[in-house]
């Protein structure tokens, strides 16, 4: 697989992770009886490895390198995997290969492959190749916003708002994203109120899920913890996602304390590639084998929403 590291060759597989490692015992999840924990029974698990992981990658990932590993994610079984961005190319080079990227993978029956689109231009072209789901990416940060997508968060707002209503009119779901829910590379801590305020606005215009990113992996369970008490004032948990970076090694403590008010949905890259190239600073996502190892010692599933082959 070209240039792609091979630690991520290593972890494609549910198959390989679950029974190679036997000192983690027994994989098939009986009946669950409901959580003593206040865990949740089910985690989907939204694999962001082909867009997050490889957006800040320096060498050029070519398009049939991309495509097989898209491939091998879905052969893998993952429920939910973002494929690509459709942003400008001078802005994100390594995501210029959108629409061949997402016409040449084998789309698996039950598996979602959202794109990422900032403007309506980008939402066109994204239906345009195929694309069944989108997903578009506000923050939490006036500057990272103007950092990342050249306008305020006032303006993301109407952008958002004219790609979710032409989604709504061809039943294309769409996910949001609030980055540096935990922290900004520019502007340092950011009040829990403010993400509280972006994630509402988002989930009023019609996203069904809202990720929240902590961008450059600054959070700790306490921040984890003030942050979404704010949010779940403001939004049903069960529409919530977390998104984290591992930079200081918080992102499955991060994880767990989601977990543990209620959230269900957690993004995570195969191999913990990833970072946001206008983000400075940004280590990898939290690795999906990591997050995986920690969801099975719990006795969560992350498989029923896929059927096997
Ligand atoms: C939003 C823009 C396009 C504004 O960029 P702009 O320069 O303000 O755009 P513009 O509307 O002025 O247009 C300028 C040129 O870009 C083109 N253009 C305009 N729109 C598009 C488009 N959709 N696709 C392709 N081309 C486009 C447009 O056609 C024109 O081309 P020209 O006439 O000069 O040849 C730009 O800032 C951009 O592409 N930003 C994307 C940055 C990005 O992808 N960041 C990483 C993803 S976010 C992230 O990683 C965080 C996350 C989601 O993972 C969560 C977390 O960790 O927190």
């Amino acid at each position: 697989m070209g240039n792609v590291p091979t630690a991520v060759k290593h972890c494609l597989s549910y198959q390989h992770l679950l029974k190679e490692q036997i000192w983690i015992g027994d994989v098939t999840i009986p009946e669950q009886e409901p959580h003593e924990t206040g865990l949740p029974q089910h985690v989907k698990i939204v694999e962001v490895g082909p867009r997050d992981g490889l957006q800040n990658e320096k060498e050029f990932v070519p398009t049939n390198i991309k495509i097989e590993f898209i491939d091998r994610l879905s052969e893998a079984r993952l429920p939910v995997i973002e494929v690509t961005s459709f942003v400008s190319s001078k802005w994100v080079p390594q995501m210029s290969d959108h629409a061949d990227v997402m016409r040449g993978i084998k789309k698996h029956a039950g598996v979602q492959y959202p794109v990422l689109t900032p403007n309506i231009q980008g939402f066109h072209s994204a239906i345009a190749a195929g694309a069944k789901e989108v997903s578009v990416f506000g923050a939490a940060s006036e500057t990272f916003s103007k950092k990342n997508i050249n306008c305020s968060i006032e303006e993301s707002m109407s952008r958002f708002e004219e790609i979710i209503q032409s989604a709504y009119g061809i039943n294309i779901p769409v996910r949001g994203y609030v980055s540096c829910a935990l922290g900004c590379p520019y502007e340092g801590n950011i009040e829990a109120h403010k993400v509280a305020e972006v994630s509402k606005r988002l989930y009023s215009m019609g996203c069904y899920e809202i990720s929240l990113g902590d961008t450059i992996g600054v959070g700790t369970p306490g921040s984890m913890k003030k942050m979404l008490e704010a949010v779940v004032k403001e939004i049903p948990v069960h529409a919530l996602a977390v998104h984290c970076h591992d930079t200081y090694g918080q992102a499955l403590a991060n994880i767990l304390t989601a977990l543990q008010m209620g959230v269900s949905v957690v993004d995570c890259s195969v191999s913990g590639l990833g970072g946001c190239p206008y983000a400075k600073g940004s280590t990898g996502n939290v690795a999906t084998e990591d997050v995986l190892y920690m969801l099975n010692g719990l006795g969560i599933h992350t498989r029923e929403l896929i059927k096997p082959k």
